[in-house]
């Protein structure tokens, strides 16, 4: 599943034909703030931000989006999320070991429903997606032009050859990980990045002052211009450091070992905890300080020996080693360009003369306790918004 998923569903060359599609959903989602700033309304950032990443992965694993209706892709969002939801509630059986094999509070049952009707829809999309393949390989004769994740899988499993077999159980389970593993956690990374500048104006002002010296006001910055801009990364990385989506890593020792004078034995589950280690004064000066300088070089340039792939352990937003997240590529396109247009083409104002600052309470997996509800300002005139 890891080597499938690495090199065929999310290696750069699928990612790059996915480029149109990230474009066009960050205008979207650009031009609904824009529609909010001209009404002098407050944007739920937090919902905006999950509907942007909730539609950018039903249209890279499955061409739909899912967030006009509750059709087909609305329908598997809406199952995928309470399957999350439901997994992430308290549950006495995981505390009381006498306990571990009753449904106490009927989550196990719930999230078997939600299961259930998740397969179903799935399997709909499936055959659709057969019938289209079908269709298209006798008019054509060739089926296999990559149009979306799903069609890579149902490629894969109609292969006899194939290195490995897949199963219509193996594509529903695949599809139903990058999802749920992709949605949240670059929403949540975004919605942080955002409140820590609004918190820290200064901050802001440098990442405008880069982006607007580096691309100008008169178009929409773009995945190519990441790279020219350091003060950005940078942020990124920072927010990484200090609220990772994915806060514990979870091992299991393979066989008997000694780690640090402490014996552990076989089959024992080890919990890396990835928030902590970003916070810890061994390892990072002032580290509760928000502070993206600390991923520079003196001139200015982004430190790239400080990485956030796994290579130092003392940074580990996506983990490391051969279950590293193997979507770190897809993630970082997806953040960094969206939080650069959002700081491009908006002032953010909070509180009642909109220079009031964020609160910064930590909910459950470090995601924040409350939504950051801004009022945006639009401060490119005209708004070069590309309508492709
Ligand atoms: C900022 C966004 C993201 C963060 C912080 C993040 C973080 C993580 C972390 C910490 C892990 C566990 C790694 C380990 O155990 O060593 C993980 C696993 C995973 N991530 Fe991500 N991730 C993000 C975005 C994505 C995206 C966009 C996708 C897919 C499109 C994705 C797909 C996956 C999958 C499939 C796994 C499970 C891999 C396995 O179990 O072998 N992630 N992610």
């Amino acid at each position: 599943m890891k080597k499938l998923c690495i090199t065929e569903l999310l290696g750069m060359q699928t990612l790059n034909q996915f480029a149109p599609i990230r474009q066009q959903e960050r205008n979207q989602f650009l031009q609904m703030i824009l529609k909010k700033a001209k009404a002098g309304e407050a944007v739920d950032v937090q919902g905006e931000l999950i509907r942007l990443t909730n539609n950018l992965m039903t249209r890279i694993t499955m061409s739909k989006r899912c967030s006009e209706n509750e059709d087909d892709a609305g329908e598997v969002r809406k199952y995928l999320q309470e399957i999350r939801q439901l997994s992430r509630k308290f549950n006495l059986a995981d505390y009381i070991w006498f306990c571990k094999n009753l449904d106490l509070q009927g989550f196990g049952k719930r999230v078997k429903e939600a299961r259930k009707k998740f397969d179903k829809i799935m399997e709909k999309i499936m055959k659709d997606h057969e019938e289209a393949r079908r269709k298209k390989k006798e008019m054509s004769g060739e089926g296999d032009a990559v149009k979306d994740l799903l069609d890579i899988l149902l490629a894969i499993m109609e292969d006899e050859k194939a290195e490995m077999r897949l199963t219509g159980e193996n594509v529903k389970g695949i599809i139903m990980d990058i999802f749920s593993a992709g949605t949240d956690t670059s929403a949540s990374t975004m919605e942080w990045a955002l409140a820590e500048l609004i918190n820290h104006p200064n901050m802001m002002d440098k990442a405008r002052q880069e982006i607007d010296s580096m691309v100008g006001k008169d178009r929409l910055v773009e995945e190519f211009d990441i790279v020219n801009l350091p003060y950005l990364q940078a942020i990124v990385k920072e927010t990484l450091r200090l609220h990772p989506a994915g806060p514990l890593i979870v091992r299991e020792s393979s066989k008997e070992c000694t780690v640090g004078g402490y014996d552990v034995p076989a089959k024992t589950l080890v919990f890396v905890n990835v928030w902590a280690i970003g916070r810890d004064p061994n390892h990072w000066e002032n580290p509760l300080e928000f502070s993206p300088g600390r991923f520079l070089n003196e001139d200015g340039s982004i430190n790239k020996h400080l990485d956030v792939r796994g290579q130092r352990f003392k940074l580990l937003p996506f983990g490391s080693g051969r279950r590293v997240c193997p979507g770190t590529s897809l993630a970082l396109q997806v953040v960094q360009t969206s939080l650069a247009s959002m700081i491009q083409c908006f002032e953010w104002k909070v509180g009642d003369k909109g220079s009031g600052t964020v609160d910064m309470e930590e909910g459950p997996a470090s995601g924040r306790a409350n939504p950051l509800v801004c009022v945006p300002v639009a401060r490119l005139n005209p708004f070069p918004i590309d309508t492709r």
